[in-house]
């Protein structure tokens, strides 16, 4: 991945300018070089815009859209405004990343640990007494549903307990290793996640279940799959934070 910025100092009509760069920008949508892009305009200086281009990498963004078929209708929007660039450079994204607190996270918003750990200690009674999924949990451990609470706490954005207390994703992998868990019981604990879910009350707002129901599919399909005989999953990773997706909390 390549930052491209791309600084203008546009002396006359920048309302023209904009049009034109909403027009290139119709060549970028198209390009599987191109992640994402944005032009901010100065609010300090009228006339400076900053384009951010993030381009798979450099080599894709020199030979692949420079030497491609869309390069000559996006050149022909923006030729105008050429002699107006004063920096037009390839950055490399560096590890310092992150996000503000503006957004809560999926932890703060479910009510945090005391209630994922009422959600498990619910869902928990619910597995056991469960027929079909029930026996797979015969000996487990009584702290297994507070366990289980760390790992999702972590996941959506709480603390790192699960990593720091109990071994993080190796260990949490380990538990499912061999269990040969069929679709049958993956589906019975979702269906009783969801059941304990609502009687405990967590929020039930579009937002937050459909992000929630997200990590719940993606996680219990990859239990099944690396629970099966001769399955290789990666041994080690970190726990997986999960966010909102495309839809944010709403907040009124
Ligand atoms: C999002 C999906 C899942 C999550 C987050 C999850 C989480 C966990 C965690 C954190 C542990 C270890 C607890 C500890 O440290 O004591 C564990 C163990 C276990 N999980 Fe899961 N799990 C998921 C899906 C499933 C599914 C679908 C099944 C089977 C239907 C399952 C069966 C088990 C079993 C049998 C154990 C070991 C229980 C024992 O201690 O005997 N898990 N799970």
């Amino acid at each position: 991945m390549t930052v491209e910025y791309i600084r203008y100092r546009i002396p006359g009509d920048t309302a023209a300018f904009e049009q034109a760069y909403t027009r290139a920008a119709r060549f970028l949508t198209r390009a599987p070089q191109c992640v994402d892009y944005e032009l901010s305009r100065c609010t300090d200086e009228p006339g400076t815009y900053i384009l951010r281009i993030t381009w798979t990498s450099a080599d894709d963004h020199i030979k692949g859209f420079r030497g491609g078929d869309l390069f000559p209708g996006f050149l022909a929007e923006i030729r105008p405004y050429v002699s107006a660039i004063e920096e037009m450079r390839h950055y490399e994204p560096t590890a310092v990343t992150g996000t503000g607190a503006s957004i809560p996270s999926m932890y703060e918003w479910a009510g945090g640990t005391e209630a994922l750990e009422r959600l498990t200690a619910r869902f928990y009674e619910l597995v056991v007494a469960d027929e079909l999924i029930g026996p797979l949990f015969a000996h487990m451990d009584p702290g297994h549903p507070r366990h289980v609470a760390m790992w999702l706490a972590e996941v959506f954005g709480g603390p790192s307990r699960y990593t720091d207390e109990r071994g993080g994703y190796p260990a949490m992998l380990g538990h499912h290793l061999g269990k040969g868990i069929t679709e049958p019981q993956r589906r019975r604990w979702v269906n009783l996640l969801l059941d304990a879910a609502d009687e405990v009350s967590l929020p039930d707002d579009p937002e937050f279940r459909a992000a929630f129901m997200g990590y719940i599919e993606w996680g219990t399909r990859l239990a099944l799959a690396n629970s099966q005989p001769g399955a290789t999953p990666p041994r080690r990773a970190p726990v997986p934070h999960w966010g909102w997706g495309v839809a944010p909390p709403y907040q009124g």
